[in-house]
């Protein structure tokens, strides 16, 4: 917790009791003063004087005003400052992880995750501040109906509340959204997934089998919906009853007493309002149930467990060596480790069957990399067989390598990798996720912001895929020619031009 918030979240929290407390005050006290003035009225020789209690219901209604103003505005300032806090401590975490455990950086677990941030802040506001409030004016109610002159009717007003909280969250409970959630989650990556995959859809004929299997998981979550609305309702005519029954019984124990018309109308109103406060507490003990959860679930740094071995890798000014790295048996081949070494300047290309772990392997080795310590730690680039282009500008891609790069310095590289000829230019735009440009050219743009990163071991899985013979053996010669780069490629067999070259070495998974 900042050092502002230390003092702002508990004078924030008194001040909604304050709001609390006056909202039923108000309520209680013009129902005293509706029922004096009538009483008064209907009396001939009336000394009964309006001008006190009008001051004072002017009073509560301006302290409601005032008193809410301010707890919004410190508890929603100091709940904002929570969520940045959650979300800025989420990513440190991230950028902490290595690319083995990157899934976390994946759309939907970050969508999950800036989900929890609010959930985690935000609770101050939807958990927090109704519970304490709720919990304020309960005591203080009932402490005033027994000062007031009828311990019977605080002590009941007590045990009715208590009651009426205790079967509200239990019923919460049993109408949990989980099942709701569930099914809403599926539809949500049903509606992605064939909004990504349209095309092909159409194209193989299988739009009826996904409009029935959508259809059937839309329904699944309308059951869900129509089965928690109808908890919730019961939930809600059970709790209002037990409202009812507390008000009355509070009513009875004052009339047992004794105390005047006006007080009763106080003391009963002032009981409806304490007690309309217990399903905003059961929403409050909810909401702070949700925000723990999504706490704990931020703080966990569990990676999923690889079942891929890991595998040691050294590097020095000459070279990158790796060693013990597993390979699973496969009908082509039994159980293996791998090792190997390539020098600065050199190219190392894994080969075999589709399947065989080239692009693991690359995978393995860059998120090893990585994790070496910071005085050693090469710079490492891995170019994946589907990497991502971001919308903008072709130059707009490469900046993200080098964000010094020129117009002239991104020609450099275009031109190296044959795009220019295609008439890409630093200023092309290339759509969403590079979708205006050919597989080849994402890939060779890929490529050459790999390269303005200027690498020092840099990893590039298919180098000439999609890519023709004569476009493919340009891309290949750019690499070869990486005279202070490691250079590793996976590719499904050695390029025939490069058989026998000193300084290609090739590692055989097959
Ligand atoms: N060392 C390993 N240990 C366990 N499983 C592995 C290992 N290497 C690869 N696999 C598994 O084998 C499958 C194929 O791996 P990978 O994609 O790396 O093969 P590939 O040779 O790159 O294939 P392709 O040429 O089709 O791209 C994946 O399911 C992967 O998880």
């Amino acid at each position: 917790m900042s050092r502002r918030d230390r003092l702002a979240v508990p004078v924030g929290l008194a001040v909604a009791v304050v709001a609390e407390l006056c909202s039923s005050g108000l309520i209680a006290y013009s129902g005293w003063f509706i029922t004096a003035c009538a009483i008064a009225g209907a009396t001939t020789f009336s000394t009964f004087s309006y001008v006190a209690p009008s001051g004072g219901i002017r009073t509560l209604a301006l302290g409601r005003v005032a008193a809410g103003y301010g707890q919004r505005l410190l508890l929603h300032t100091a709940a904002l400052r929570r969520v940045t806090e959650q979300r800025l401590a989420y990513f440190s975490r991230l950028g902490a992880m290595s690319s083995a455990e990157a899934d976390a950086w994946s759309g939907a677990s970050l969508d999950k995750a800036m989900a929890d941030a609010d959930s985690a802040g935000m609770d101050l506001v939807r958990g927090t501040g109704p519970v304490v409030s709720g919990v304020g004016t309960l005591i203080a109610t009932g402490l005033a109906a027994m000062v007031a002159g009828s311990p019977a009717a605080g002590l009941i007003l007590l045990g009715g509340y208590v009651l009426t909280l205790t079967v509200a969250v239990l019923v919460a409970r049993a109408a949990h959204a989980g099942d709701e959630e569930d099914a809403r989650r599926q539809v949500r990556t049903e509606v992605v997934t064939i909004v990504d995959a349209w095309d092909e859809m159409v194209s193989i004929g299988a739009v009826e089998v996904l409009a029935d299997r959508f259809r059937a998981r839309v329904a699944r979550l309308e059951s869900a919906r129509l089965r928690r609305r109808s908890r919730r309702s019961s939930a809600r005519a059970l709790v209002d009853l037990l409202v009812v029954g507390t008000v009355v019984a509070v009513l009875a124990a004052c009339a047992s007493r004794g105390m005047s018309g006006p007080a009763i109308a106080l003391v009963s109103l002032w009981a409806i309002g304490t007690m309309s406060t217990a399903s905003q507490l059961q929403a409050g003990i909810e909401a702070r149930g949700d925000g723990a959860a999504a706490r704990s679930r931020l703080a966990r740094t569990d990676a999923e467990p690889s079942l891929v071995s890991p595998v040691e890798v050294h590097v020095d000014d000459a070279r990158v060596a790796f060693d013990g790295y597993a390979l699973p048996t496969m009908p082509f081949r039994p159980a293996r480790e791998v090792r190997g070494e390539v020098g600065r300047g050199d190219v190392m290309v894994i080969t075999g069957h589709s399947g065989a772990g080239k692009s693991t392997l690359l995978r393995a080795l860059a998120s090893r990399a990585e994790e070496l310590p910071a005085g050693r730690r090469p710079r490492t680039v891995l170019v994946a067989a589907d990497e991502y282009i971001f919308s903008g500008t072709v130059a707009d891609n490469l900046r993200l390598g080098d964000p010094d790069l020129t117009d002239k310095g991104i020609r450099v590289y275009l031109e190296s990798l044959d795009l220019v000829r295609a008439g890409i230019e630093p200023e092309t735009t290339v759509g969403s996720g590079g979708r205006e440009l050919s597989g080849g050219e994402v890939h060779r743009l890929a490529i050459a912001r790999a390269l303005a990163v200027r690498p020092d071991i840099l990893l590039v899985d298919e180098p000439t895929a999609s890519l023709d013979e004569a476009t493919g053996a340009r891309v290949l010669d750019l690499l070869r020619g990486q005279r202070e780069t490691f250079v590793l490629l996976a590719m499904h067999s050695l390029p025939s031009t490069w058989r026998s070259t000193p300084g290609v070495i090739e590692l055989r998974l097959d």
